[in-house]
């Protein structure tokens, strides 16, 4: 059993707010999950559950094997968070900041150095929080949050404010530690970034959980068609339901353009047609759905529930 935590038809409510509603997954080992929704989806409130600082109204919660909200939660060492907020006194060098962290996660002050060096950060160990950018600040906080080779990584809107070549290397960091087994949970609401980086995607929408999958199940299960671009020769234009039988819908993108939906079951079909020889074809391209087509479509279909 390689689950790495597992949430069991959990409810949260403060006062009268709902904030998770029976929701329930699992995590394995080596997995990137995305965890997206609108502002207020409980994706922040699902985090402070895994990581013990509040408890369930119902339902359980184990984390590498502990329940979190117990007293003594001994995966705790084995656990790193990075806040969406994240706040260091401003006073200490980063240096300094770390080393607090690593006392308090009892882990041993050499292994600061290294840290430091692999968010890029060596050269300004010895300067003030105070002193650092959005993003080195942000850079200090994923170097504590991975204090320790944790093996579950909880990051909440952890890109907001980097710029594209910090996102990269970034997500470079995080990626070898999933390649050494971690479980990385991401909050985020940049949907177009996630999609390379997340090998599956768990939507919430106001406290439940509306779809769980990778992009391909996700994109099976919402049946979107997908858009095939096609550069037709100038005969080809005249007659496009004789060279590429029977479509629903398709619109002309220029005067040698034209694009195509192609519903999952007849995607391969449209193809094979497309590409055949004597088709007036020179050249396409396939756009599946986004995973912002998708997070629209299982919002729109709960809503509507
Ligand atoms: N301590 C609290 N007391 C009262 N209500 C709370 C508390 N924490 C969260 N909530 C409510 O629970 C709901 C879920 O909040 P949560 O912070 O988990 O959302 P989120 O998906 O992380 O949103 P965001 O994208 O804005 O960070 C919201 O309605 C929020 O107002």
């Amino acid at each position: 059993m390689s689950g790495t935590v597992e949430i069991r038809n959990v409810v949260k409510r403060f006062g009268r707010v709902e904030a998770v509603r029976d929701v329930s997954f699992a995590l394995q080992k080596g997995e990137t999950v995305a965890l997206v929704g609108h502002n207020g989806a409980g994706k922040t409130t699902l985090m402070k559950l895994m990581l013990g600082l509040i408890r369930p109204t119902s339902g359980s919660i184990t984390v590498l094997g502990d329940d979190p909200a117990a007293g003594e939660f001994a995966a705790r060492r084995r656990l790193g968070f990075l806040p969406e907020n994240v706040s260091f006194n401003a006073a200490i060098t980063g240096y300094e900041t770390l080393s607090f962290y690593a006392r308090l996660k009892r882990e041993p002050q050499q292994s600061i150095k290294p840290l430091l060096d692999r968010v890029g950060l060596t050269h300004a160990a010895h300067r003030r929080v105070g002193t650092y950018s959005k993003g080195m600040r942000q850079r200090l906080g994923l170097a504590q949050a991975l204090l320790g080779e944790p093996q579950v990584l909880l990051l909440d809107e952890p890109t907001t404010g980097l710029d594209p070549a910090l996102r990269h290397s970034f997500y470079e960091i995080i990626e070898e530690l999933r390649e050494r087994g971690a479980t990385l949970l991401l909050s985020s609401h940049a949907l177009t970034e996630l999609e390379e980086r997340a090998g599956r995607v768990i939507i919430m929408n106001r406290g439940v959980k509306v779809a769980d999958g990778t992009l391909d199940e996700l994109r099976r299960m919402a049946q979107i068609p997908t858009r095939i671009r096609l550069k037709v020769t100038d005969g080809g234009l005249a007659d496009i339901p004789r060279w590429l039988g029977p479509i629903d819908r398709w619109r002309r993108v220029n005067g040698h353009m034209i694009e195509i939906e192609a519903t999952p079951d007849r995607k391969i079909e449209m193809l094979r047609r497309a590409t055949r020889d004597g088709s007036p074809v020179d050249d396409l391209d396939v756009m599946p759905p986004t995973l912002d087509e998708l997070y629209a479509h299982f919002l729109l279909s709960q809503e509507r529930a």
